[in-house]
């Protein structure tokens, strides 16, 4: 874990001390855009000009690697996984010193396909120099103008919800748009309350430092978790619409990682996700779909959290279970959502 000043990386935790105890998340410095339809100024969608880089682990990153898969663009965009753990280098294409001398990469890493970089903040100094700011993933890469487009994960999934879709049906799913106009403000109103209360909550409880800040943001988190689990039950399972949207899909990633890192990791504890009928219902429903299934990896997503933060587990001790928190509730079967 560190940062980068002026294009030199630093080793260093998140300084709490500033704010209270309380872990403030940074906004994210690569910000261009793909045009989401031909005539718009955007970066051309071109297959094979651009380039993911993400972890397993990530629930920002899963987001784009779902998108990525519903919206048919593996072979328009490809990919790069890094080694779950997480050391003094902050994220690395094998694995960290830390691990060992010698020490092999975890399966599922794939190196960085693209440059051979041996570590992500090298990917953030090839795209500027003497960037300052967080080595977060994910990462969207443009060959082109050998630079970042993108780091930020809403914004990333926006675009490949249609950027691509002219290029059906080699590329692109115009049939499953995740963000379609209809819904668009409803889905941000939801996207809202689940950001700041469960997806940025669980880490602003995990990496808070005082007590007052850890109650602050676990008091909230439980209290949007009972609202979506209330919004589920009146929403025929779904969030927005009746329909499976990129609300349901970002308050999934989250979801999936819950049971086995939030609720012991970061201390939300104060109910399992498999205690919700709705939301468990969820999870297992958009875990099902095949092409979510393919980008889902717990072992990555346990080792990650567990290893990588020493200032909250010091032993780097991986818990093993729990086992299959994703079993479907009977009383309520997942059906294909719609265009898939
Ligand atoms: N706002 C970003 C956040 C991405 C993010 O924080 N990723 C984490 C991994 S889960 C990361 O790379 N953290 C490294 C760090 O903060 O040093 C997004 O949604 O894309």
């Amino acid at each position: 874990m560190g940062v980068m000043i002026d294009g030199v990386w630093h080793d260093r935790w998140y300084d709490t001390a500033k704010s209270g105890g309380r872990f403030e998340r940074e906004a994210s410095r690569f910000r261009d855009r793909l045009a989401l339809t031909p005539d718009d100024d955007g970066l051309p969608a071109v297959p094979g000009r651009y380039h993911l880089y993400v972890s397993l682990a990530c629930p920002w990153a899963h987001r784009t690697l779902i998108w990525r898969k519903l919206k048919r663009l593996e072979d328009a965009i490809s990919v790069s996984v890094v080694d779950p753990r997480m050391g003094g280098a902050g994220w690395t294409f094998g694995a960290p010193v830390e691990a060992g001398p010698d020490a092999p990469a975890f399966a599922g890493a794939t190196g960085d396909h693209l440059a051979s970089h041996a570590a992500m903040h090298q990917v953030y100094a090839a795209a500027n120099p003497t960037y300052t700011g967080r080595v977060t993933v994910p990462v969207l890469w443009d060959r082109e103008r050998a630079t970042i487009v993108n780091n930020e994960s809403a914004e990333l999934v926006r675009m490949l919800d249609r950027a691509f879709d002219h290029l059906a049906p080699a590329h692109g799913n115009p049939d499953l748009v995740l963000c379609p106009d209809d819904l668009r403000d409803e889905i941000d109103a939801v996207n809202a309350v689940v950001y700041d209360a469960i997806n940025n909550g669980v880490y602003k409880a995990g990496f808070a430092t005082t007590q007052a800040a850890y109650e602050d943001a676990v008091e909230p988190l439980f209290a949007a978790l009972d609202q979506m689990e209330a919004r589920l039950a009146a929403g025929a399972g779904w969030l927005v619409g009746g329909r499976m949207t990129e609300a349901d899909l970002r308050l999934f990633t989250t979801l999936i990682r819950f049971d086995p890192v939030y609720h012991g990791h970061f201390k939300c504890n104060r109910r399992r996700i498999a205690d919700y009928r709705m939301l468990r219902a969820l999870t297992a429903r958009i875990a099902a779909v095949p092409a979510v299934a393919a980008t889902i990896d717990d072992t990555h997503i346990r080792w990650h959290y567990y290893w990588s933060h020493t200032t909250i587990n010091p032993t780097r001790v991986v818990p093993v279970g729990p086992d299959d928190p994703l079993v479907v509730n009977p009383a309520f079967p997942a059906p294909t959502p719609p265009g898939l």
